[in-house]
C-alpha cells in the first residue's frame, strides 16, 4: 500500500513526460552569471592596479632665492606617492627676508647669515617636524652675488659662508648655497612657468619665460630658428620630450643697474654741473643724492665729478626717457645673423612669453598688463609727465622709491622689449605679465629645485589607470551595474522556478 502510494505520487514525472527546466542552464542566466563575474574580476584588478591615494603624505623641499635687492624662502610641498608627476609641487609659502640682498652684507658678512633667521624659523614650523630632516633645503644667488664677485671674491665667499653656517643650523637636509650662472637662472625659470601650466607632458607649445631682477634679466625660450651660439643653448629631455631652448642673462641689466648706468651717462655728459636734469622722472621731483651712489657698481667705470653730491631733478618727457635709455643698448656690432644687443645672438622671439618679477611688478602698477603697444606708450607718456606733488598724493601708501622709479622701469621695459629682445605691435599680446601660475610664483626656484631632486624625469612615468576622481566614478558606476545585474538575475531565476512548477503541476 505504501509502495503503491509512493509510485503514485507523481505519475507523470515518474514517466518523464513533462520535462523540469533548471532555469540554471538557461543561456541568459550563463550570460548574467559570465558579466558578474567578468565584474567582479575587473573590479578587484583595477582595484589593485588603481593608485589610491587615501593617506595624503606630504614632502618638502625649501629653496631661498637670494637675488640682489632682497632673499625669498620658498617652501614646496607635494604628495610623497607622486612627485614624478607634472604640475604636483605646489607653493606652500614663502617669507620674504628683512633688509636688502646677501651681497649688501660685504662689510658685514655675518650679518647675511643672521638675517635668514627669521624666515628659517617660519619654515621650521610650517613644515612638520617629522619631516624635517629628510626636507633639501638650497640657496641660490644671483646677480648681486656675481657682481660681488667680481669686484670682490673674497667678500663674496665670506657672504656664501655665512649663509651656509646660518642654513647648516637648522634641521633640515642643507644642500648648499652657490651662486646659480645666469644660464641656470634662465632655464630654470623656463622650467617653472612650464611645469606650473603643465605644458611639459603635452604635446602643445612652451610658453616663454622673461625675468627682470634688480641687477640682471633673463629671455628663455625655444626658438624657430638654429641656435647659432654654444652658450645660448640648453638641452633637456623632459618626460620624454627633448628640448631646445635659448637663454641668455644680461648682467647689469636688472632695473637698479640699468637705472644706474643710464643716471651715469647723464652725469657724464654734465660733468661740471651739480644738476641732473632727468626725463626720467616726475616733473617737480628733486632729490639730492651722492656721485658714489651711481657709480658704485662693477657695471661701469667711475667718472670723476667735480661734486660729491648733485642734484636730481625730474623732467617727466616719455620720449626723451626712452632717447636716454636706448643709449644703454648698444646695437652697433653683431657677429651673428641677428642679436638682441651687446653683440648677443638671439632667434626672432617665437610663441607665448610669461614675463614676471619687475616686468609684472611695475606693469601691473601702471595698468598696462592688457593694452596694446601703443596704447601702453601713450598711457605711460601721461602717466610720466604727471606731476611728482600728485603723484605722492595719490600713492601715499606706496613706496617713494618704487613709485619714483615707475617712469623709468616701465619705460626701460619697453625699450627692452621691443628694441632689445625685437618684440613687435603684432607679437606684443603674446607676453603675459604675470606674477602666480596657481598658487606658486613664477621664478627659477620652482625649476631648480625640480632639477636638484631629479623630479622631472628625462622619460614619462607610468601614471595610474584613470584619475582618482575617474577611478571612483567608475567604481560606483561599475557596482551600481553588478547589483542591478544581480537583481534581473535573481527576479529571472524566480519566474523561471515559478513557470517550471506550474509546469510541473
Ligand atoms: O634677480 P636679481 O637681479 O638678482 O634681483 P632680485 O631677484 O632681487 O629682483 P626682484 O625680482 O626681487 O625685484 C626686481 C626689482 O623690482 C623691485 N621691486 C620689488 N617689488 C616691487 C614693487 O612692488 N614695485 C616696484 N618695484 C619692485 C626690486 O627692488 C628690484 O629692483
Ligand atoms: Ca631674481
Amino acid at each position: 500500500m505504501n509502495q503503491s502510494s509512493s509510485q503514485t505520487a507523481f505519475p507523470q514525472a515518474e514517466e518523464g513526460k513533462v520535462k523540469v527546466k533548471n532555469p540554471w542552464y538557461r543561456p541568459v542566466v550563463i550570460f548574467l552569471a559570465a558579466v558578474i563575474t567578468m565584474g567582479i574580476i575587473i573590479m578587484v584588478a583595477i582595484s589593485v592596479v588603481q593608485y589610491k591615494p587615501l593617506h595624503q603624505k606630504y614632502k618638502y623641499g625649501i629653496v631661498l632665492d637670494a637675488g640682489s635687492s632682497h632673499t625669498s624662502v620658498f617652501i614646496y610641498e607635494w604628495p610623497a606617492e607622486k612627485e614624478n608627476n607634472t604640475g604636483m609641487v605646489r607653493q606652500k609659502h614663502t617669507c620674504n627676508v628683512k633688509g636688502k640682498g646677501i651681497s649688501s652684507y660685504s662689510n658685514n658678512p655675518k650679518g647675511a647669515g643672521a638675517s635668514l633667521q627669521e624666515c628659517m624659523q617660519e619654515a621650521k614650523q610650517k613644515i612638520p617636524t617629522h619631516r624635517h630632516h629628510e626636507t633639501p633645503v638650497y640657496l641660490g644667488a644671483t646677480a648681486g652675488m656675481r657682481l660681488l664677485k667680481m669686484e670682490n671674491e673674497e667678500a663674496s665667499e665670506n657672504v656664501l659662508d655665512s649663509v651656509a653656517h646660518s642654513l647648516k643650523g637648522y634641521p633640515f637636509s642643507y644642500q648648499g648655497a652657490r651662486i646659480i650662472t645666469g644660464q641656470e637662472e634662465g632655464a630654470f625659470g623656463w622650467i617653472t612657468v612650464n611645469y606650473l601650466s603643465e605644458n611639459l607632458r603635452k604635446p602643445t607649445g612652451t610658453l616663454g619665460a622673461l625675468d627682470l631682477g634688480g641687477a640682471s634679466t633673463q629671455i628663455t625660450f625655444v626658438p624657430q630658428q638654429e641656435i647659432e651660439s654654444h652658450d645660448n643653448s640648453i638641452n633637456f629631455r623632459l618626460y620624454g620630450n627633448d628640448y631646445h631652448l635659448y637663454t641668455h642673462s644680461f648682467l647689469c641689466y636688472g632695473k637698479d643697474q640699468v637705472l644706474k648706468l643710464s643716471m651715469g651717462k647723464k652725469l657724464e655728459s654734465t660733468l661740471k654741473d651739480d644738476v641732473l636734469r632727468d626725463p626720467c622722472f616726475h616733473p617737480g621731483f628733486n632729490f639730492t643724492r651722492t656721485v658714489q651712489s651711481v657709480f658704485n657698481t662693477p657695471c661701469m667705470k667711475e667718472v670723476k665729478m667735480a661734486n660729491e653730491n648733485f642734484f636730481h631733478l625730474g623732467l617727466g618727457d616719455w620720449s626723451q626717457c626712452q632717447q636716454s635709455i636706448r643709449k644703454v643698448f648698444n646695437t652697433s656690432f653683431c657677429p651673428y645673423s641677428r642679436c638682441s644687443f651687446n653683440g648677443v645672438f638671439q632667434p626672432s622671439v617665437d610663441g607665448d612669453f610669461g614675463a614676471f618679477s619687475a616686468f609684472f611688478f611695475v606693469m601691473d602698477f601702471l595698468n598696462l598688463t592688457s593694452d596694446t603697444l601703443a596704447g601702453t606708450k601713450q598711457k605711460l607718456a601721461t602717466y610720466c609727465s604727471t606731476p611728482w606733488k600728485k603723484m605722492t598724493e595719490n600713492h601715499p601708501n606706496t613706496k617713494e622709491k618704487y613709485l619714483s622709479e615707475y617712469c623709468f622701469s616701465a619705460t626701460y621695459i619697453l625699450t627692452l622689449l621691443e628694441d632689445g629682445y625685437k618684440f613687435t605691435s603684432d607679437n606684443w599680446k603674446d607676453i603675459r605679465f604675470i606674477k602666480k601660475i596657481g598658487d606658486s610664483d613664477a621664478g627659477w626656484t620652482l625649476g631648480y629645485m625640480l632639477n636638484m631632486t631629479n623630479m622631472i624625469p628625462a622619460e614619462a612615468p607610468d601614471t595610474p589607470l584613470m584619475p582618482y576622481g575617474g577611478y571612483v566614478t567608475f567604481m560606483l558606476l561599475f557596482s551600481l551595474l553588478i547589483l542591478l545585474l544581480l537583481l534581473l538575475a535573481y527576479m529571472y531565476f524566480r519566474r523561471s522556478t515559478r513557470t517550471a512548477q506550474k509546469d510541473i503541476i
